[in-house]
Order: structure tokens, then sequence, then C-alpha cells
């Protein structure tokens, strides 16, 4: 079906593949943006992507056949495996694989090809949407505090294991630990009355204290302690956000917004 081109952003995590489907020039129709997720461990995800939006971009009268397609990865398996699936079934498509030449976003550590480029682009889409100084959380299979300061430089964070990695890790690493599953978000007692609560507990603090004293060190780079604007970001931000102390917004899809920016720029 023709009609106005698509934009398509994808998210290759670690766990999940993030997508969001939307008008390139929103003035041509209405201004929507669809966002879907799609796990990795799901047979046959690549096809089931494809399938999606395909069907995405017929309901809203997009063509996909002219789509645009922009992919951040930090998983480079997977993002083969999703390129191959869509140059087999939509191989009129424009497919551009971002890196960090292609973010305007001066970087101020030492080797900006290593950095996972899904932190640079949620900290540019933070930079666009918010006041510097900012420190950005990223708390997908692993947890990323970064840091961009007043002069809108990205200068590097902190990584850590996510709630998934660290409660697997306690499982596998132990007999009698259990597998938790962090789909509901838990309203804990304070100590932890059964083991599975105790988990919850300790990860989650481990987490979310780590997140606040990681803030409160980057708020000692600024100049005369300004505060930061702190954004939380991925899939388990919404289950550590009510533990986090510092004061902050919670914007799921800031990769995304990200890579969305990159080809229209927000006002
Ligand atoms: N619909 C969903 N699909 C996948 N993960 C989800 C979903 N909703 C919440 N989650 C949580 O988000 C986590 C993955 O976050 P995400 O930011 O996608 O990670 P990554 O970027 O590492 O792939 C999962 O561990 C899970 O706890
Ligand atoms: C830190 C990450 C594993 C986070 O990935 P995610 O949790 O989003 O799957 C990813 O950004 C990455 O592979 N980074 C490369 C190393 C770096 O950023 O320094
Ligand atoms: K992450």
């Amino acid at each position: 079906m023709s009609g106005p081109v698509a934009l398509v952003a994808v998210d290759v995590g670690n766990t999940a593949v993030k997508l969001s489907i939307e008008p390139l020039a929103p003035s041509e129709g209405a201004s929507f943006k669809l966002v879907h997720a799609f796990k990795l461990d799901r047979a046959n995800w690549p096809a089931a992507i494809v399938q999606w939006a395909q069907s995405t971009a017929a309901a809203s009268k997009l063509s996909l056949e002219q789509s645009h397609w922009l992919i951040s990865s930090v998983q480079r398996r997977a993002a083969e495996k999703l390129r191959k699936q869509i140059a087999q079934s939509i191989p009129s498509t424009t497919l551009q694989q971002i890196t960090h030449h292609d973010v305007p976003m001066k970087m101020r550590i030492d080797a900006p090809g290593s950095l996972g480029i899904d932190r640079l682009l949620s900290a540019f889409a933070a930079q666009n949407r918010f006041k510097t100084p900012l420190v950005i959380v990223d708390a997908g299979s692993a947890v990323t505090v970064d840091y961009v300061n007043a002069s809108d430089e990205f200068c590097g964070g902190a990584i850590l294991p996510g709630l998934n990695l660290q409660t697997n890790a306690l499982a596998t690493g132990t007999d009698a630990l259990p597998p938790i599953d962090w789909t509901d978000t838990p309203s804990l007692r304070i100590p932890g009355k059964n083991t599975s609560e105790a988990i919850q507990l300790g990860v989650l603090t481990s987490v979310t204290a780590a997140i606040d004293r990681l803030v409160q060190a980057y708020e000692n780079e600024t100049q005369q302690g300004d505060e930061v604007t702190v954004v939380l970001c991925g899939g388990d931000a919404p289950v550590i956000s009510g533990w986090v102390q510092h004061t902050h917004t919670v914007q799921p899809e800031l990769v995304l917004e990200g890579l969305c920016d990159l080809v229209r720029p927000p006002k």
C-alpha cells in the first residue's frame, strides 16, 4: 500500500527490541507514534517485527515500501538477524544503523566508538527535552547512569547489572534462591519477610541506592553544585521509579526518541 513514508525507529537491546512507527513528515497526516517491544527469547522475533510493522503501517495508511528505518543496536547478532529479515521482506526500504558519528553531541570520554549507542541516543533525546546538567538512567539488561554537563557534553557514567541480571545471578549461583518475576511492581516489607521479598528488596535497593549515590556524585561535578535533572528510561524504569529518592521524570522510550530526533530535531 502506498501512502506517506513511514519512519521506523528500532532499539535493539540485550533483552528486547523496541520499535516505533510514525509518519516521516507529520504534516502529511496525523502526527502519532506507535511503540511495541519484542523480547529476544521469543521464537522468530525478526519475522514478528516485520509483521507488526506491516500491519501497523497498513492500519495507519503509511507506506512501508518507502519507509526509512533507523537502527540503534548494542546486540550485534540480533541486529544482523533483523537487518536480513527486513532486507528480505521489504527490499525497497532504507535501513540506517546509527553510530556515534551520526549523533551531534560532544563526547568527553576515552573511546566514543566503544560507547553503547543506546547510551548516547538516550542522552541526546534527554538533552533535547530537559534542562542540563542531566543524569540519564537506562534500566534494562544493564542499568546505565550517565551524565550530561551544562554545556550539553556527554561525560560518561556508570554501568551495573539490571534487575533481571542480578536476580538471575542469584538464582543460578545458589541452590536455594528462586528466580524473580519483576512484572508485578513489588510492594515490599522492610525488612523482607520471605526469600522472594528479601531478594527483591536487596536488588531494588542495590540499583536505586546506586542511582541516588551517583546523582549526588555527579552533582559534585557541576558548577557550584547545581541541581541535576534526572530522567529514567528503559523497560524497568517504572519498577525502580518508586524507589529512586531524587526527583526524576520517567520517559520510557528515550532511545527511540533520540533516533527520531536525528531526522526531525525537536523545536
Ligand atoms: N513489554 C516488555 N517487553 C520486554 N521487557 C519488558 C516489557 N515490559 C517491561 N519489561 C522489563 O524491561 C526489561 C528490559 O528492558 P529493556 O530496556 O527493553 O532492556 P534492553 O534494552 O536491555 O533490551 C525486562 O527485563 C523486563 O523486566
Ligand atoms: C551497557 C549496555 C550493555 C546496556 O545495554 P542494554 O541494557 O540496553 O541492553 C550497552 O550500552 C553496551 O553494550 N555498551 C557498550 C559499553 C559502553 O557503553 O561503554
Ligand atoms: K540499559
